[in-house]
């Protein structure tokens, strides 16, 4: 039976043989490689994989693809977790010693940025992800200060993270298309992200980018005082978006220090 796609669930299949090529392409597994893909839906990507692949991980909420997937792939090679990515301990899946996680996936663009975030936390035990985002989000992830685009999601992914936006692929790449343009981004972990503690990072990010038109002496009135934004070496008159990581770090240390 057709599976109809589901809207909540940021159904989107990928159909294009020549972009899953390439995304498998900038993925180049290898046999032993310990990865998991999220959202797998009706198994395009897997199948990729798993032509090169000893075994993989899945994590997959809609019930009925599970039941599809159970049916088409052996236990033995693929191991299926029916749940909700954004609660899943990835570091439950076992790694061999010596190796570190893979996470790949054509994500629900709906919950993109939460299972960013929640992916943030197993960032030590992963050796890199590759996800296909809307366009839009993977802009936001790899701006640079200065840019229009640069914001909370930059700081917070770049401080644990080296981003890279790969390629673009069209709507039309996809049953149903989707509205926007997607991307492909390669996500690498920081072997040392700079000291500070991320709650406290997160908090001020946020009060900073809250009000982007005024200048960041005002955004962060009330958090800090003048000298302090200029001990972190910020200029008091610049906005939120000239503000480049490592001075949202000396920030948030002068709040927490590590
Ligand atoms: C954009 S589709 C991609 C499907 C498939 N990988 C492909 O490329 O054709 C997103 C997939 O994520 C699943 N999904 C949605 N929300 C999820 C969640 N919170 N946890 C795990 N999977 C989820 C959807 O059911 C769907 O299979």
């Amino acid at each position: 039976m057709k599976h109809v796609a589901r809207k909540r669930f940021g159904q989107n299949f990928l159909h294009d043989k020549y972009v899953l090529s390439s995304i498998t392409e900038a993925i180049s597994p290898a046999p032993d490689d310990a990865m998991v893909e999220i959202g797998p839906g009706l198994g395009a990507m897997t199948e990729q994989l798993m032509r090169t692949l000893k075994m993989m991980h899945v994590v997959e909420l809609d019930r009925d693809l599970v039941a599809r997937l159970e049916k088409t792939y052996n236990p033995a090679k693929l191991t299926i977790h029916a749940g909700d990515a954004l609660k899943f301990d990835f570091g439950s899946i076992p790694v061999p010693a010596g190796q570190k996680l893979r996470i790949v996936g054509n994500l629900p663009y709906n919950i993109s940025s939460p299972l960013l975030f929640h992916l943030a936390d197993f960032a030590p035990q992963v050796q890199d992800q590759h996800f296909m985002l809307q366009k839009e989000v993977v802009e936001r992830m790899v701006a640079e200060p200065g840019s229009k685009t640069y914001g909370r999601l930059s700081v917070m992914l770049q401080w644990r993270y080296d981003m890279q936006l790969l390629f673009v692929v069209p709507p039309e790449a996809f049953d149903p298309p989707p509205k926007v343009e997607s991307a492909i981004v390669r996500m690498i972990p920081v072997a040392n992200p700079l000291p500070c503690d991320g709650a406290t990072l997160e908090a001020v990010v946020l009060k900073a980018f809250s009000q982007r038109r005024k200048v960041i002496r005002n955004c962060l009135a009330g958090m800090f005082t003048e000298e302090q934004i200029v001990a972190a070496g910020i200029k008091p008159t610049d906005r939120p978006e000239a503000v480049g990581l490592a001075e949202y770090v000396a920030l948030a240390n002068l709040l927490k220090p590590q």
